[in-house]
């Protein structure tokens, strides 16, 4: 059938332009409209399966509230865009279209930009249906098992926070016969460490009496709603309602979606997420929670055994290794990735989410931020992690060597091709492949590599057959792939194919709270393997590494805490010295100061790199005045956390 696609543009002969070029290749276009109003009522009409707007409509509202208006709706939309400036592209990024075409539009780019969006929305639809009916199993599951009723809605609330993020849960029926039995609340703390709020602790962390407490949680109309709050109404419906008052204030929340679950016989409960980010919720996350109810109602039961639970004296703080183990082992899937910041939390949330499905990932970061360590738990925590996960770091070879390496090749298929050789999508078979640095792919693999996503087959070098694979792909960058498709160094098809599901994870300066745990263990780390086990550091030099900013992240903070590991004499680290951009150092430390083999070879590197200005590869690179291949050199630079940042402050 064709494809209904309703064109939202305000200039006519770009929309009549766009229309005629759709028609041609077999969509039906439902209607053009040049405002956000005559555009909402033809939504309405006509039910697009995908929308072309453009960011400046007739009137007031622009295409980026009708995108939002779109994505409530759960419709596809492309933007149609001149050239914008970066604040108001951002703001259209953050509403999640399918993608962007730049005007004036070539027909071969809409047609493939149309394709492409089509792919994702399924590819998101269906990713969307399998997850819910795996929170919906594991909801039964949780209902059904032994144990204390409290574990039990803890385990629920836990299982929840991917699907519908929060800080803050309350669980609450409020017809219970008593205040203190009246409610349970999860604080989370880290990522899988949450703290259970019983009535008597709310009164204690809300600084409240029991009196007034019992007067704020009257049973009332708002229980019965579900609704989303964000921001500014979350913060009218504080001025109304004094108990989401007493919440926002105590736990430093923004945002509220509150559900009611109807309960046959009663008035039912209520689930009450909230969040401290102010623009937290959405109608996804609404629908779901519909969706959901009746499986939540099965809560009841737990909720009325744990009303049977005395409160406890104290207030009890659960924490736990993570639930996502590998199978057979009891070691976490995230072993060694440390921090319980905000943002690394969400990245986790995402990961936790993706990892059981078989999509794709695109990991985002700067150089050193974990994602190869994110990849690897994305594979630990998936299906395939009984299979292999290969490794390809695209940067790190040889553009005349990627095809073989990746796709493998026939004996005699090029000179030096003595053997057969098995490429590395042929061993991730069944499994995993984290293909690191995509950015760095020359465009001839990308459209081999392309293929392969397409079609699920290689062709080895100089072979003849095609062969089947089965691999799922996770991919990692830190350059800006959006900028790279609009230089012509990245297909924009292979970007839509890769992004279908994107993992950002923060630097280390936008998570600075999570310095001191990284820092503790990393000492933990080198000093046991230095034989100096139980070092620490000073209150003084925590601060210097919480004022330095960073740009090798986590990697950076790992070699500075090895070196000064090394450097300490004694069991406390007094003062760190950092080796920064350009051989500077930020020392607190005495100059005289023994240097390890790492910084010699660290400061000889930044200082030919500044010779070269930058250059790595090529005549006249860094390579080749030190007589090593590029790539030596290059994982020599990773080893050592040299990054692009600190060869830009040469
Ligand atoms: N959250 C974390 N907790 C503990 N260690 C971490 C964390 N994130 C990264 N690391 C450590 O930092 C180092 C760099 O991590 P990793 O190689 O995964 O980064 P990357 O983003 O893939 O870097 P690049 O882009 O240079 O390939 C590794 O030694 C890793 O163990």
């Amino acid at each position: 059938m064709e494809k209904k696609i309703l064109i939202v543009e305000d200039e006519f002969i770009i929309a009549d332009d766009l229309s005629f070029m759709l028609k041609h290749a077999g969509y039906h276009v439902c209607g053009i409209a040049d405002s956000f109003d005559e555009a909402v009522g033809m939504i309405k009409k006509f039910q697009p399966e995908l929308v072309l707007l453009d960011i400046h409509l007739k009137g007031k509202l622009t295409g980026i509230d009708l995108a939002r208006h779109l994505g409530e709706l759960d419709i596809a939309f492309v933007y149609l865009s001149a050239n914008s400036n970066q604040k108001i592209l951002e703001e259209a990024k953050s509403t999640n279209p399918y993608g962007f075409m730049v005007k004036p539009f070539r027909e071969k780019d809409v047609l493939v930009s149309l394709e492409i969006a089509g792919y994702l929305h399924e590819q998101n639809a269906l990713a969307r249906r399998n997850s819910e009916l795996l929170l919906e199993g594991a909801l039964v599951d949780i209902v059904n098992e032994n144990g204390p009723a409290e574990q039990k809605l803890l385990k629920s609330a836990k299982l929840l926070q991917s699907h519908i993020p929060y800080d803050y849960l309350a669980i609450g029926m409020k017809n219970a016969d008593d205040l203190a039995n009246r409610g349970r609340s999860f604080l989370r703390l880290g990522f899988n460490e949450y703290q259970i709020i019983g009535i008597d602790d709310l009164i204690t962390v809300a600084g409240t009496r029991r009196q007034e407490l019992m007067k704020i949680m009257e049973p009332s109309q708002a229980d019965q709603i579900t609704a989303i709050f964000n921001g500014l109404s979350f913060r009218e419906l504080c001025s109304k309602d004094p108990e989401k008052a007493l919440i926002a204030k105590t736990f430093g929340v923004n945002a509220n979606l509150n559900a009611h679950v109807p309960v046959q016989g009663h008035n039912g409960f209520t689930i009450s997420f909230y969040s401290r980010k102010d623009d937290t919720y959405n109608n996804r996350h609404l629908s779901l929670i519909k969706r959901l109810q009746r499986k939540l109602s099965l809560l009841e039961d737990c909720f009325r055994q744990a009303r049977d639970i005395p409160e406890p004296a104290i207030t009890r703080q659960i924490t736990e290794a993570p639930t996502l183990t590998s199978k057979g082992s009891s070691k976490p899937a995230f072993d060694g990735i440390i921090g319980t910041s905000h943002l690394l939390l969400t990245a986790l949330d995402h990961l936790t989410l993706v990892a059981p499905m078989d999509t794709s990932v695109l990991i985002l970061g700067e150089s050193g931020t974990g994602k190869e360590r994110f990849a690897k738990s994305i594979h630990a925590f998936s299906s395939r992690r009984n299979k292999a996960l290969v490794t390809v770091n695209c940067a790190a070879l040889p553009a005349h060597l990627i095809e073989s390496e990746l796709f493998g090749h026939e004996k005699g298929a090029f000179t030096g091709a003595v053997d057969r050789r098995i490429g590395k999508f042929e061993q991730a078979d069944g499994g995993t492949i984290f293909l690191d640095e995509i950015g760095e792919l020359p465009l001839e693999s990308q459209s081999k590599l392309l293929r392969v996503l397409q079609e699920k087959e290689i062709e080895r070098l100089g072979g003849r057959n095609t062969i089947k694979v089965d691999v799922r792909v996770i991919a990692a960058t830190n350059c800006n792939l959006e900028k790279d498709v609009a230089a012509g160094k990245f297909r924009l098809d292979l970007y839509y194919r890769l992004n279908i599901f994107p993992i950002t994870l923060p630097s280390l300066r936008d998570r600075k709270e999570d310095i001191p745990e990284l820092a503790a263990h990393f000492i933990s780390k080198f000093s046991e393997r230095v034989g100096k086990p139980g070092m620490s550091i000073s209150p003084q030099a925590l601060t210097d590494l919480r004022n330095y900013d960073w740009p090798g992240n986590v990697r950076e903070l790992e070699h500075v805490v090895e070196r000064n590991v090394l450097l300490t004499k004694g069991n406390v680290i007094e003062q760190v010295s950092i080796v920064n951009a350009g051989n500077k150092t930020i020392e607190r430390v005495e100059e005289t100061r023994m240097k390890s083999i790492d910084d010699n070879e660290r400061e000889y590197i930044l200082r030919i790199l500044k010779q070269c200005n930058g250059r790595i590869s090529g005549p006249g690179g860094a390579a080749e005045i030190m007589k090593i291949p590029s790539t030596t050199l290059n994982s020599k630079m990773k080893r050592l956390g040299i990054t692009r940042h600190h060869m830009n402050g040469l």
